[in-house]
Order: structure tokens, then sequence, then C-alpha cells
């Protein structure tokens, strides 16, 4: 495979980072990380499965999350009227980031600097409702973000197997984090201080079929504003194209639909779709990293642009499942990220410093690898040499604190991101400076009228 002009997400099996952790003396963890790193490198999309992991296997965390997939409770929780839904609409706490999201509610963000190069400079609506869960907290270091999650009533039990979810996949992240740090020859420990207060998020989504077309008419909810019609995109772009701002995301979708809708862009600007069966059918889990692991792994993982398209209407007789027939697309990507204190900075590969010693005594730096590590220092905001579409403004090689990251991304027209800012702030300082002299102009002609 072409780097970076890649046909397939790479699938690797994970079992042995399942069954033996961390221990890189083991040949079949060596693989299995090196394939890791390769694809985060090359890719930067991966799909994971496990076809061997016993149900018995205390670390059968993938088996339960492919399980949670083939029955996605979030299927249920769309299905219900959008009055129902609505009460729990993200508008209800100030932060508007817990809840419920409506169709077309969502804007894919491009904003003054574009995430996207092509077709996509304007913002659009994504044909999707959403459902978003951040990590509880009351804690007024998260402001704005300290709030609780809004839950819904039905199905009864959402919370419950959903907590679930957050558990399992939270595990799943440090033990990918963990495979990640030694495909970086860093301590398999490396990301554990930074990440065991993880600020996830997780998004359970919904992209009807062939909203454009009109033909979810046993849907109660439409677009507060239909998107105009693409020829290109008969169905629909449920999400449009971006690239994630976090660490990881790990995906999981129910199987109807599944090797159709999840596209990422390659270098060759070909539109990959994901392949999110393997070879034997079986489901994978789609990781994929964000902008933060891209700026973390100093430019080493990329942070690959993707986008969602609506699922096409399937003739009646195709699906055997009557439930599922025509409902559409569900997807719960969760996020996997840092905590909200934690300082990312680029990792120095060239000076060696990191490198853990064991690691590389049992895991050599490729060709590919060597050649990276000579152009990582110093670390260049516009490093086109790593083909990054779009630019990585504050990412300066400075460390960026997440929950600052977070809060950049959530609201992206910030006092700090916003065009006018420097010249609010020149204005700003010229009225105190004018002020302080009117007040020394006005002291001085006070004093000396008492004076007379
Ligand atoms: O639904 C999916 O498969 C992916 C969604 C996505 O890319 C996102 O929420 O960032
Ligand atoms: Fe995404």
């Amino acid at each position: 495979m072409a780097r970076y002009a890649f046909k397939k997400i790479p699938i690797v099996d994970i079992e042995p980072l399942l069954c033996y952790g961390a221990d890189i003396s083991k040949k079949a963890v060596q693989q299995c990380v090196t394939e890791l790193h390769r694809s985060s490198r090359d890719v930067g999309f991966v799909s994971i499965t496990s076809h061997r992991v016993s149900k018995e296997l205390q670390k059968d965390v993938l088996y339960k999350i492919l399980e949670f997939s083939k029955k996605i409770y979030s299927r249920q929780f769309f299905a219900l009227p959008l009055e129902e839904k609505m009460e729990i609409h993200i508008a209800k706490y100030k932060d508007g980031k817990r809840g419920y999201q409506r169709l077309g509610q969502n804007v894919t963000q491009d904003g003054k600097k574009p995430l996207c190069t092509t077709n996509q400079k304007k913002k659009k609506k994504d044909i999707h409702e959403g459902f978003d869960l951040l990590r509880p907290t009351n804690d007024p270091k998260h402001w704005p973000l300290n709030t609780p999650n809004l839950w819904p009533t039905n199905p009864a039990d959402y919370k419950e197997v959903m907590e679930e979810y957050v558990k399992t996949m939270s595990q799943l992240g440090h033990l990918l984090m963990r495979g990640m740090a030694l495909g970086l020859r860093l301590s398999p420990d490396f990301f554990n201080s930074f990440m065991n207060e993880s600020f996830w998020i997780m998004r359970s989504i919904h992209y009807p079929v062939g909203l454009n077309q009109n033909l979810n008419s046993n849907h109660s909810t439409q677009p507060s504003q239909p998107s105009s019609v693409d020829n290109d995109y008969p169905w629909g772009i449920g999400c449009g194209e971006h690239r994630d701002y976090g660490c990881l995301t790990m995906i999981i979708q129910d199987e109807v639909y599944g090797n159709e809708c999840l596209q990422l862009r390659n270098r060759n600007n070909e539109w990959i779709t994901a392949n999110t069966n393997d070879e034997r059918g079986q489901q994978c889990l789609v990781i994929n990293i964000g902008d933060m692991l891209h700026y973390w792994s100093h430019g080493f993982y990329q942070s690959t642009p993707h986008r969602v398209l609506n699922p096409k209407p399937v003739p009646t007789f195709s699906l055997s499942d009557k439930l599922y027939h025509n409902t559409g697309r569900v997807s719960v990507p969760f996020f996997f990220e840092p905590n909200w204190d934690a300082l990312v900075q680029p990792i120095d590969f060239s000076s060696q410093q990191h490198a853990d010693p064991y690691t590389l005594k049992f895991l050599p730096w490729d060709d590919i690898d060597t050649q990276f590590i000579g152009r990582t220092h110093p670390f260049q905001t516009n490093a086109k040499s790593f083909d990054v579409i779009g630019s990585y403004d504050y990412f300066d090689g400075r460390p960026v604190l997440f929950g600052d990251h977070l809060k950049k991304n959530f609201w992206p027209i910030s006092c700090i991101n916003c065009p006018l800012s420097p010249f609010l702030l020149f204005f700003l300082n010229c009225l105190l400076f004018m002020s302080f002299f009117i007040y020394i102009f006005a002291e001085a002609r006070y004093k000396s009228t008492k004076i007379l």
C-alpha cells in the first residue's frame, strides 16, 4: 500500500494487546504494535478486530464492544417522537453541548480557517440528528462544561447501558494508547497520566435514509432548513468533510449500511469508503486519529479528513429485518480524549530523550520512521511536508491545554479566534490609555485650581 495513497483501512487484530498487554518482548505484541503504528502513521485510520478473544477471557473488551454494536441502543432513542427527544435538547444548559441535537442542527465547521480544501467552502447543515454525552462534571475548573448529562427516560435502561459502554470504551482507549505509545517507541505508560481522567465525549448519530429525496416519510424529524439537493450526493451528506480535533475516535455502527457511508480522503484526493467489516464479514471497530494526537506525535500520526454520506434507500425485499428497513444508519463515535488539564506538546523524537530503551530494543525504528524523525525538528506549524490540510494556527509547538483546545473547537468564534479580536484589543487599549491620560490631566487641573 502506497503510503498515504491508501485504498482501504488496514485491519489489525488486537488480540495480543488484549492478552499480553504491553509486553513488547512477545513477538505477537510486536507485530500488533507495528501494524497499529504503521496504520496510524500512514493512514490515520485503523479497523480493529479480534476473532479469537474468548468470551471467558477477562480482557474481552473488544468482544463486548462489538456485541454492543449489534444492538445499538441509540436506535431506539432516535425512533422516539421528536417532542420526546426535544425534552433533552442541548439548549437546556447554557453550554449547549449535552443532549439531543435535531436534524440539520449540527454544522460541520469550516469557519474562517477551513478544515477542508474542496467542495465545502461554505458551512453546511449536516443531515443527521445526534445525542451527545460528555464526561459528567460539576468541577468549576471545567467551566463552562461543568454540567451533568441529560438522559432520556426512554429506553428505560439507556443510561445504565451507555455508562457501561463508556467504561468499556475508556478501557479500550487506554489499551490502544499503550499500543500507540509502544509504536512511538515510548514507555507503554507514557500517556497514562495525561489520560487517566479522560474528558471523553460520545455522540450517538442517526443518519436518515435518502432525505434529499424526501424518502424518509415515516420520520417525524425534518431539518430546520432542508439542505439543497447536491446532485453528486443524491442521498445527502450526513456529516461534512472534517478532521477530528481530539485524540482517538472509536466508532461503532450497527450492521445495516455498514460499508457504504463513512468515507476518508487519501492524499490523492480520492474518497475511500471505509471497510468496517473484515474479510470474514465480522464487524470491526473503526479507530481514527484526531488533530490533538497528530500534534502530540509531532505529526507522526495522521489526522485524516473524512465525511459520512447518508445511506441510500434499500428496496423492500433486500432487507430481511423489517425493523431496520430504511430507518437509516446509526453510529456511535466515542472520543477518547486527554484530561482537561493535560498539557500536550509535540514529543521530540529527534532527541531520543523520550524513547524507551526497552521498547527500542524489541522494536527498532524502520526506514520510514527514521526519515520522519529526521524531519521532526523543529515542529512546523505549516508542515506541508506532512500534507496537513488546513492550518494549525495555534499549534505552534507550545504546550496546549486540552481543556482550552476543547473550548476552541466547541466555540470556534471565541474572542481568541475572532478576526476582530486584535482590533478590539487595540481599541480597548487605546481607550485605557486615553482614560489614564484624561485622569492625569483632570487631576492636574484639579490640583492647580485648588492651589489657585
Ligand atoms: O458516523 C461516523 O461514522 C463518523 C462520524 C464522525 O466522523 C464524527 O462524529 O466525527
Ligand atoms: Fe469525525
